[in-house]
């Protein structure tokens, strides 16, 4: 790696497994977390590690902050090596990792400000510190109002927010997200991921968030890692990963916020209803389809849209749109010619 690649690193991983031994101990039985996972999340981004239910992410990102101790690779945080640390050795390093949870783990006992306090009276700052850093986090997360209130008094956003503004009260350098919008409805959940958005833009603080929602990808993330079974099957910009997810999980994840390419009982209607040559073209910013369309016409082939979707991702177009063309074979085949030019084309087949 190159030392400028390197500073530009907050966390690498490094052929990184976790093996738990469960069952009892005469039939032990092993189950493999967390995979021979590489991965180097870069100073100042929002990194989403997506998956289903048991694909290992939660166990990543506690290895991340020494939760679990790691079987086997080396994970550093900042340049320093988390794994084989003991609890002291872990602590300065935690000191820089904020977290916030699914269900929150406010203290139910205390108010809301005293939750914020917890890691500053914890990391010895005098009680006039405190105040004052109390007082700017709750402003950050626009709760100043609830500073006396007790948990069960806040709905389920301002409980996460109130988790956020205690994750952040040491200034950590980087905030592990696991779940942290799952409990909640949509539009607070919107809410949240707002915040987490001036948390990373305004505080310059970099995120790990894992999720099972590709809804929460597209709306903060900017690069994005897909886990299976424990490895890392796929990781891209978002804009890439939405745009050519190359894995069947991906595939599995993108198709559930964005249904572009028609499903094969579709595309079956799809044929019998157009008579025309189907192909299925991939739209980007780059691709100058409308103007080989235009050509195609001059050229006596006439086109049908039956089928697609466009949207746009980090301020780039992306989508499928499925053509039906008509037209002598000649003039046909020409047009499928010159959009293979500017594009990825996909027969479908009669
Ligand atoms: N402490 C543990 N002891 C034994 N097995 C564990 C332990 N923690 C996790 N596992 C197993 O490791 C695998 C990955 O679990 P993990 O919780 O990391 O997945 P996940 O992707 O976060 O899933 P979820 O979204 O359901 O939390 C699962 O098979 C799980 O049963």
């Amino acid at each position: 790696m190159s030392p400028a690649a390197a500073a530009d690193t907050l966390v690498s991983i490094r052929d990184v497994s976790k093996v738990f031994v469960t069952g009892p101990r005469r039939r032990p039985r092993t189950v493999t977390a967390v995979d021979s996972v590489n991965l180097e999340i870069r100073r100042g981004e929002v990194f989403a590690v997506i998956g289903y239910s048991g694909a290992g992410k939660s166990t990543l990102v506690r290895l991340i902050n020494g939760l679990e101790s790691i079987t086997s690779g080396t994970l550093e945080v900042a340049g320093r090596r988390v794994d084989g640390r003991s609890e002291t050795q872990l602590a300065p390093i935690r000191h820089d990792i904020g977290m916030i949870f699914q269900q929150f783990n406010l203290f139910t006992s205390r108010t809301v400000a005293g939750n914020v306090e917890y890691p500053l009276k914890r990391a010895g700052w005098k009680a006039e510190d405190r105040r004052a850093r109390v007082a700017e986090l709750l402003e950050f997360v626009g709760l100043t109002e609830r500073a006396g209130n007790y948990p069960e008094q806040l709905s389920g956003g301002q409980k996460q927010r109130v988790g956020i503004a205690r994750a952040l009260a040491t200034s950590p350098e980087l905030l592990l997200a696991d779940e942290s919008t799952s409990a909640l409805d949509p539009e607070t959940t919107q809410e949240v991921l707002g915040l987490l958005r001036r948390v990373n833009r305004e505080l310059g603080i970099t995120i790990v968030l894992i999720t099972h929602e590709m809804d929460v990808v597209r709306a903060v993330a900017d690069r994005v890692a897909v886990m299976d079974s424990g490895r890392v099957v796929e990781v891209g910009t978002t804009a890439e990963v939405f745009a050519h997810p190359t894995a069947e999980t991906t595939r599995k994840f993108v198709s559930s916020v964005m249904r572009t390419v028609p499903r094969p009982d579709e595309l079956a209607k799809l044929r019998a209803e157009h008579p025309g040559r189907l192909v299925i073209v991939d739209v980007t910013d780059r691709s100058r389809i409308g103007a080989v369309l235009s050509d195609a016409a001059r050229d006596g082939v006439s086109f049908d849209i039956a089928f697609g979707g466009i949207s746009i991702l980090q301020s780039q177009s992306f989508g499928t749109l499925t053509l039906s063309l008509t037209g002598s074979d000649d003039a046909v085949s020409r047009t499928v010619h010159a959009l293979r030019a500017v594009t990825t084309v996909q027969e479908v087949s009669h």
